[in-house]
């Protein structure tokens, strides 16, 4: 049961029919003390509440209802509406803890989408389900992984997957954002149209347009064709706009006018397209922090995460690794014709324990180059440590200190204490995510005086 609170009795009856028509019990109130009361005595799974619902436009009546059904409800799902002049107080409201928000006038398909995924995730608690209860359920093959935390994602995916939702994929590079996007298209009913995906990072502000929305010929100089925009080329399907912490301030406006009103033009042209996409994002920078820098937009932000999943990094969740690398042999076992390929056990252990900051796509990396370059069939210790100090990371994924700030004995010191640290004193562990012998490990925490155990191995 769904309960709209509202004061305009159009409003009331407009969404009432729209709900019920999709097959949804509905309840109204038209006022906070009659809203609080339906809560308590029916119960209703979702509540859509107007900010502006009293004479008072302030939106402070429909603020302090959307405090107190918080506090005494703390799960149940609100979708706000608001006038697009008052698009501030929908975003104090999602501070506040609303889900979603819609404004006025507003599109039914949006409405519906954001109720059913609501419904979806609130509805059915978490069950914790085992990886095989995932994969008779759902089509996750090309992902692998046991840890707990990635199957919370996985059955998250695998229940919004269906809806239309926009989800917002973070986490380090490497972790599989895009191999998780892929798998929220593969679920979903939009799985056999095209999954389109955009690397925001690499489109300029003066391009954003064309490329995104397309262009018709003679639209500007160099426009000598007609050209077909990402969005229509996502039709029916889904749209992938990965790095989009990269997106340049005028871009961002760009796309939230898209994403809100869900139609765009084609440049040099009048027609008005309407997006029929899924829209995923990703990124590894922290949106949030980039809010509170001025750096993006904070109504972009809750407009694209309806669904926000954190993925973790590998070493989080290092209990993976051994299913990861025997994944990646058994695919390698294959491609280079090597049936007896095999991990000796002390490797394994030894893979385990790696830091690993560039995550999968590091371990995925290492793992090819050591079976391209061993021609044994057992690989050891030896052979991937070989390859481990080629190219342990690729050296733009790593933020180094700016030129002058310090020395290279400044730097050594810091990653010697670093990896010590992460491996609480174990001077062998430390040494080999290092890349160095213990010996030269034992060196260096003397030379710049590092205390350590000597009985720790
Ligand atoms: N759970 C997994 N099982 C198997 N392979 C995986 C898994 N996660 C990631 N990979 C592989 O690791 C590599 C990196 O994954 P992906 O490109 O999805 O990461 P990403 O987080 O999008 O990276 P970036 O932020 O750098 O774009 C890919 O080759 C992918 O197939």
């Amino acid at each position: 049961m769904i309960l709209i609170v509202d004061d305009d009795i159009a409003v009331r009856t407009s969404l009432t029919l729209l709900l019920k028509g999709a097959g949804n019990e509905v309840v109204t109130a038209n006022n906070a003390v009659q809203a609080f009361e339906t809560i308590q005595a029916q119960k209703p799974e979702l509540v859509i509440l107007d900010l502006n619902f009293s004479i008072d436009t302030s939106g402070k009546e429909g603020m302090s209802l959307l405090q107190q059904i918080r506090v005494h409800y703390p799960v149940l799902p609100i979708i706000l509406i608001t006038g697009w002049a008052s698009i501030d107080l929908a975003i104090q409201g999602m501070k506040l803890g609303a889900n979603d928000f819609i404004h006025k006038p507003w599109n039914n398909d949006y409405v519906l989408q954001s109720v059913v995924t609501l419904l979806q995730l609130n509805g059915k608690k978490a069950t914790s389900k085992s990886r095989k209860e995932l994969d008779q359920k759902y089509q996750f093959k090309q992902i692998i992984g046991e840890d707990a935390g990635l199957l919370n994602i996985l059955e998250i995916i695998g229940r919004v997957a269906s809806t239309n939702a926009s989800i917002l994929i973070t986490g380090e590079s490497g972790t599989g954002k895009e191999l998780i996007a892929e798998a929220i298209h593969e679920n979903s009913g939009r799985a056999a149209k095209p999954f389109v995906k955009v690397n925001l990072g690499g489109i300029s502000t003066s391009l954003f347009e064309s490329e995104m929305f397309g262009h018709a010929k003679g639209a500007f100089t160099d426009a000598r064709f007609d050209r077909m925009g990402r969005f229509e080329m996502a039709h029916k399907g889904t749209i992938f706009l990965d790095e989009i912490g990269d997106l340049e301030a005028s871009s961002q406006v760009k796309l939230l006018r898209v994403l809100q009103d869900r139609t765009y033009e084609v440049l040099g042209s009048s027609r008005t397209k309407i997006v029929d996409a899924r829209v995923i994002c990703a990124t590894n920078k922290n949106l949030n922090e980039m809010v509170n820098l001025g750096t993006f937009r904070e109504d972009l932000l809750y407009r694209i995460n309806l669904i926000a999943i954190h993925l973790p990094a590998l070493r989080e969740r290092s209990g993976d690794i051994p299913l990861l690398v025997n994944f990646f042999i058994d695919n390698l076992k294959e491609i280079y014709n090597r049936p007896q390929l095999t991990v000796a056990a002390p490797a394994m252990r030894w893979l385990r324990q790696l830091p690993l900051p560039g995550n999968i796509r590091q371990l995925k990396n290492l793992v090819e180059r050591t079976v391209l370059i061993s021609n044994k069939n057992e690989l050891g210790i030896d052979d991937f440590q070989a390859q481990m100090h080629l190219s342990p990371l690729k050296a733009d994924k790593v933020k180094l200190p700016g030129v002058g700030t310090m020395t290279l004995d400044q730097m050594e010191e810091e990653m010697v204490k670093q990896a010590m640290k992460f491996h609480k004193n174990r001077i062998t562990k430390a040494a080999a995510s290092l890349g160095i012998t213990r010996n030269a490990l034992y060196r260096r925490l003397e030379k710049y005086q590092i205390p350590f155990n000597e009985t720790e191995d």
